[in-house]
């Protein structure tokens, strides 16, 4: 592992694998991506003139099954990136022990500057020059950052034309009218609550003693902050790209939520009675919010935002990584040092990749759930690998993220070894 992002993942397993007794064969296996794949997608522009745009999609490891990853579109998407978030599904996969391996994929966009007819483009294109490396048994794609039901859908249904099938096991996280499940669009911050309702305790803290931070607003930002502020905790800071909003007596989500979806910034809150009901809410930058001094905090942006030059200024008591990559080893290690618990990522935010699963069994069964059914199943998933990861936590005395790996890693090495030996020697 030569970059950064990366290489700084890979702490993460070589932490771990200090808890393990995996077998060399394995541990090899694990430490590179199985096959990256990086395409140009040529676009027709609505002006006329052609754009080509980077994508990428990277196959972490599969031994556990076909790879399972969302796809993002964002400016600063890079290989490093999308082979990082691969290798965080993979171990995600395995901690929930769904039959997947990990995988990711990504665009270097702003899918904000593009309009709807661009995108669609883009991402039929996408589709295009990925089309013989993904498949429903081979490695499934879904949404991540700036990417969405519509795109899937579009995905999905460009997949299938070129296979000239309908392909709807390819692709999950699509609309309901695609064979979308019920529940997908709100699992990854579902699956993060479960998790927070079954930690949340343990500290002997009630939802309305507890003040919360949560930064990003999108799909799994807004949804956790909505989800926790009918629960009765106080989500006091949330923000997005733009910057953060803060109130000491709590903001009321679901009136920002409103204000949010009308494609506005959260910081340009104003309030009049029809818009909002926050008084004396103050305007803070995303780095002043991971740094307010609350119970709860809850990264659900991008990678990277606790790293060395933060960490020590972190005053939150218990952090749920929504995002994924927040934090990076070596802000880990201040954080433990103050203290501070971390709920990991491949952990937290299982939640969206476990309803896939569902809607990849679904969509292979042609039998589909209510939204109570998927619930109750996404539920009783988060409730019993929360359980068991705190329990390696605790009798090893060792944190959450390492337990959470090592977990996964029992579970991947069990996979590479009952593979055998014969796959590494060439030509037999
Ligand atoms: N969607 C899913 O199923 C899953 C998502 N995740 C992870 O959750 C995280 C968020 O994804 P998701 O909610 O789906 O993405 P969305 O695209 O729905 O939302 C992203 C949010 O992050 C905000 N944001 C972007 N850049 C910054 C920044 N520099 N500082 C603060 N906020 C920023 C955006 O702001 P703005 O609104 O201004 O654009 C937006 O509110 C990612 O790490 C993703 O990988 C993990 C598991 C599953
Ligand atoms: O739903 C999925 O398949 C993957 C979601 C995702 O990209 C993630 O968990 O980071």
């Amino acid at each position: 592992m030569s970059n950064s992002l990366l290489a700084d993942a890979g702490q993460r397993l070589e932490q771990a694998l200090k808890y393990t007794s995996l077998s060399e064969d394995a541990i090899a296996s694990l430490k590179y991506p199985k096959a990256s794949l990086a395409v140009s997608i040529p676009v027709r522009m609505d002006d006329g003139s052609l754009s080509v745009f980077q994508g990428y999609r990277v196959r972490y490891d599969d031994s556990r099954g076909p790879g399972k990853g969302g796809v993002r579109y964002h400016p600063s998407v890079t290989l490093d990136e999308v082979q990082s978030l691969a290798f965080w599904m993979t171990f995600k996969c395995a901690a929930l022990n769904l039959p997947f391996g990990g995988a990711k994929g990504g665009i270097t966009v702003n899918p904000k500057a593009l309009s709807r007819l661009e995108l669609e483009r883009l991402s039929r294109g996408y589709i295009d020059a990925i089309a013989d490396f993904i498949g429903a048994d081979v490695d499934i794609l879904a949404p991540d950052v700036y990417t969405n039901s519509m795109i899937m859908g579009w995905m999905m249904d460009q997949y299938s034309i070129i296979q000239r099938r309908s392909s709807p096991g390819v692709v999950t996280g699509k609309p309901i009218a695609m064979g979308g499940s019920l529940g997908r669009e709100s699992a990854t911050a579902m699956g993060a609550f479960f998790a927070i309702e079954t930690i949340v305790p343990k500290f002997d803290r009630r939802p309305q003693d507890t003040t919360v931070a949560v930064q990003g607003f999108g799909n799994a930002g807004a949804t956790i902050a909505e989800l926790l502020f009918h629960a009765g905790y106080n989500v006091v800071a949330v923000s997005d790209s733009q910057g953060a909003i803060y109130a000491q007596s709590g903001l009321d989500i679901p009136k920002i939520r409103q204000f949010k979806n009308n494609a506005r910034s959260i910081k340009d809150i104003y309030c009049d009675d029809t818009v909002c009901s926050i008084t004396n809410h103050d305007v803070l930058s995303n780095e002043e919010l991971l740094t307010l001094d609350v119970d709860i905090l809850i990264p659900a942006a991008l990678e990277n935002q606790i790293t060395e030059a933060n960490a020590s200024q972190i005053k939150a008591r218990l952090i749920f990584e929504v995002a994924n990559g927040p934090i990076t080893s070596t802000a880990d290690q201040t954080l433990e040092q103050n203290g501070i618990y971390v709920f990991p990522d491949i952990l937290i935010n299982a939640g969206g990749v476990t309803v896939s699963y569902f809607e990849w069994v679904q969509n292979r069964n042609g039998m589909y759930w209510t939204l109570d059914e998927v619930n109750q199943r996404l539920r009783r998933k988060m409730v019993e690998e929360t359980e068991r990861i705190w329990a390696i936590a605790q009798s090893r005395f060792i944190p959450m993220r390492t337990a959470a790996y090592v977990h996964a890693l029992e579970r991947l090495g069990e996979a590479l070894d009952a593979k055998g030996t014969r796959r590494y020697y060439n030509g037999h």
